[in-house]
């Protein structure tokens, strides 16, 4: 399906049908190519985690198609980890416990991720913040060609989002991976993404963040704070 050799995933028209009628998502089209770090945006409940679920092959789209190149190693860190918090299983048994990543990698990756001193650390002893930084770890260290985030900023304070985002930037610039990523961050989105696709049930808009930023559908879904805050700054970048 996919024509050029750097596409690593293709949706074309893309629906999911919901219930009572009201899709979930409607005839939604993404491409990604190696490098790139696209991401969703929208209101809650706009399909963002629907379409990522889609595009990785957990959930059947209902109409339209997807393509995923033969044999991509992709990492998926889904909302929320399916972990039960009684859990006394140390970092660095959880980042092995697929038993395909050799301790050495682990360890790197958690370094990466700013979280080395959490090694030995029990599971149950992380804030909500540190266990999001670990499931990164995890995700990180079978170094896939494509990295699938599904707001990994959630319960991590300004600073460490900024090292966070930092961190997913880096490893697109060392690896080469592609990055789909969802996130209500948007001052971070617009100053870290190659690409955005803001998301409500159908695409609203899509392009590069300053292109997107002042598109009048942006606006009407964010509201005129969000337009503000990032029309400001490129404003300055054109007259300054
Ligand atoms: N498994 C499911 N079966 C049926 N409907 C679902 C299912 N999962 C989610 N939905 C519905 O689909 C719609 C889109 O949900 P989704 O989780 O994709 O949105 P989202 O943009 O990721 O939202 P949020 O920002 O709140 O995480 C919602 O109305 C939700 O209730």
């Amino acid at each position: 399906m996919a024509a050029d050799p750097g596409t690593l995933l293709e949706l074309r028209e893309v629906s999911v049908a919901g219930a009572g009628g009201r899709p979930r998502l409607e005839a939604v089209s993404l491409r990604l190519a190696r490098g790139e770090i696209v991401t969703l945006i929208g209101p809650n409940g706009a399909g963002k985690t629907t379409l990522v679920r889609v595009a990785l092959g957990l959930e059947p789209p209902t109409a339209g198609s997807v393509w995923r190149r033969p044999g991509l190693r992709v990492g998926y860190q889904p909302q929320r980890l399916a972990l039960d918090p009684r859990l006394p299983l140390p970092v660095r048994r959880f980042l092995a416990l697929t038993g395909e990543v050799p301790a050495d990698a682990a360890r790197a990756a958690l370094a990466e991720v700013g979280a080395a001193h959490l090694w030995d650390r029990p599971l149950h002893r992380l804030s909500g913040g540190e266990l999001q930084r670990v499931g990164l770890a995890r995700v990180l260290a079978r170094r896939p060609e494509l990295l699938v985030l599904d707001e990994p900023s959630q319960g991590i304070d300004l600073a460490g989002q900024e090292t966070l985002f930092e961190v997913i930037r880096r490893t697109r610039d060392r690896t080469g991976c592609a990055v789909l990523m969802v996130s209500h961050d948007l001052h971070l989105v617009m100053a870290g993404t190659d690409r955005v696709l803001c998301l409500d049930r159908h695409v609203c808009c899509q392009g590069r963040p300053e292109a997107v930023s002042r598109d009048p559908a942006f606006g009407r879904l964010f509201g005129s704070a969000a337009l503000a805050l990032y029309s400001h700054h490129h404003d300055r970048c054109e007259h300054g």
